[in-house]
């Protein structure tokens, strides 16, 4: 397909992912506003674009209520820009609100905690047990790059998991030189150099719900390989008081230093709370 410069009419720059844009532009046909990544692959060796189209093809099939929607590529072949259009989400990502309300010392509801961490499980349960959902059978994808970065608000306040597993195109160097940021959410399985597995992302995502308690990641220090041994460690400061002690369970069932002890999403979707936070979707 041929690059259609007129398609969409770009707008303004709205977020920045580990290795291009995300611009807001508006479809000229219909008006309807959609979200793009802008992807420079002009330093990209053969096998990461390879790997590129190959992952946006697994991403494109993911069909999920609680996933960002990818809908269609276009590449600017004489620009070396790949083009993937998703859905617009118009809350923003949840590192910024985690933001806003450490600046204006509020906290999130508990109700409001259940809510995101049974939306995130239904979309990393679709990824990691393909034909669970209405999706046809496909190989398990695994996010790897789960954070408060790449969860996304729409107008509904529902979260949207977002910015799919690409990082898995960089391999062991590269993943590290374009890797932004400190790897609060590593798990022990990683630091231990041991394969990175759907129960990486239960951890991930027990970094995240942790998060959202307390504004801070569960496990924070001055330097990385005093990091990697307080993940090592596992020790979970208690949550503040007005958070109950189930949310507080559950939590430190995902933040298990042992994978095997740790739950899938299988089990924690059957966790009452969770279910009862799930009760109230459509
Ligand atoms: C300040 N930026 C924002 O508020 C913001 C808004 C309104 N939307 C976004 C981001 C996305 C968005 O709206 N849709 C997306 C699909 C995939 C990815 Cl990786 C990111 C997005 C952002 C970062």
């Amino acid at each position: 397909m041929e690059y259609n410069p007129n398609k969409y009419e770009p707008l303004n720059l709205i977020g920045r992912g580990s290795f291009g844009v995300i611009r807001k532009v508006r479809r000229r046909s219909d008006g309807k506003i959609y979200a793009r990544k802008e992807i420079d692959y002009k330093r990209m060796s053969e096998r990461e674009k390879k790997q590129l189209v190959a992952e946006v093809n697994i991403l494109r099939e993911l069909r999920h209520p609680h996933i960002v929607r990818y809908y269609e590529r276009d590449v600017d072949r004489d620009n070396c820009l790949m083009y993937i259009y998703m859905e617009y989400c118009e809350g923003g990502d949840l590192a910024e609100v985690i933001r806003r309300y450490k600046k204006r010392g509020k906290r999130f509801a508990e109700q409001t905690i259940w809510k995101y961490l049974a939306q995130l499980l239904l979309a990393l349960h679709e990824c990691h047990c393909p034909g669970s959902g209405k999706s046809g059978v496909r190989p398990t994808v695994l996010h790897r790059d789960l954070k408060p970065d790449n969860v996304f608000l729409d107008g509904r306040d529902d979260v949207k998991l977002g910015d799919f597993g690409l990082s898995r195109l960089m391999d062991g160097s590269e993943f590290a030189r374009t890797y932004v940021g400190t790897p609060f959410y590593m798990s022990p399985e990683l630091i231990s150099e041991s394969s990175y597995n759907e129960k990486s992302d239960v951890w991930a995502l027990g970094c995240l719900i942790y998060e959202l308690c307390t504004l801070d990641p569960p496990f924070q220090a001055k330097t990385q390989s005093q990091l990697a041994m307080k993940i090592q460690q596992g020790a979970v400061a208690p949550l503040p008081p007005q958070y109950s002690q189930e949310l507080f369970y559950i939590i430190k069932a995902m933040l298990q230093v042992n994978q095997s002890r740790r739950p899938t999403t299988a089990d924690l979707l059957e966790v009452p709370m969770i279910k009862q936070a799930l009760g109230e979707e459509p």
